[in-house]
Parts: C-alpha cells; structure tokens; sequence
C-alpha cells in the first residue's frame, strides 16, 4: 500500500493540503463562492471516486467543503490518495 509517498504528500502542501496529525491521512479545506459550487465540485468528485473506486471522507456546510484523504484497505496513505488529491485541485481551479 504505503509506498515512498511521504516526498509526494509534502509537494501537496503547495496546494493547501496538510497531514493529519491523529491518522495517516491529508486534509484540504476549500470556499466556494455559493453552496450550488460546492456542490457543483463535489458531483464531480464523486464521478471520478466512483471511477477510481476510492472515496473521499468529506464534510460541506454551504461554500465550504472539508476533504480528508485516507485509504482504508490500507490504513493509511496510498498512491491513489495522491491521484485523487491532485484530481480534487484541478476540479477546484476550473470552477
Ligand atoms: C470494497 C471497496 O471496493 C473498497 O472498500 C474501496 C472503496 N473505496 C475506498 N475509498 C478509500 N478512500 N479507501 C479505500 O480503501 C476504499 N476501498
């Protein structure tokens, strides 16, 4: 599962995302103009998580939308963390 992804998870820090201190995981939180974008942004992700079989532990109150990403088969970080994270930065920069 858990690979040489720590070099990767700091280049995610570029772009707002930060380890979680409790559990091997990475957390974004993103705004939104309305809450009809960060919904609009949410369907898309769901799309691609249905896609990639690996979904996203989330929480959205109206233009907000808290992301933490994990993967469970792996108790931890996985390359496909990574994938989706770099995924959820473009969607957020072409809303
Ligand atoms: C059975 C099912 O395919 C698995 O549980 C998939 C579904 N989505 C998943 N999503 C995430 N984030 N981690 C997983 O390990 C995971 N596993």
């Amino acid at each position: 599962c858990n690979g040489k992804i720590k070099l990767l998870v700091m280049e995610l820090r570029a772009t707002g995302w930060m380890e979680v201190e409790e559990r091997d995981a990475i957390f974004k939180e993103l705004h939104f103009k309305t809450f009809n974008q960060a919904f609009g942004f949410m369907s898309r992700v769901a799309l691609q998580a249905e896609k990639m079989n690996h979904h996203p532990e989330w929480f959205n109150v109206y233009n907000k939308v808290q992301i933490t990403l994990t993967t469970h088969d792996c108790g931890g970080l996985s390359k496909r963390d990574i994938k989706m994270a770099k995924f959820i930065d473009k969607i957020a920069l072409s809303m």
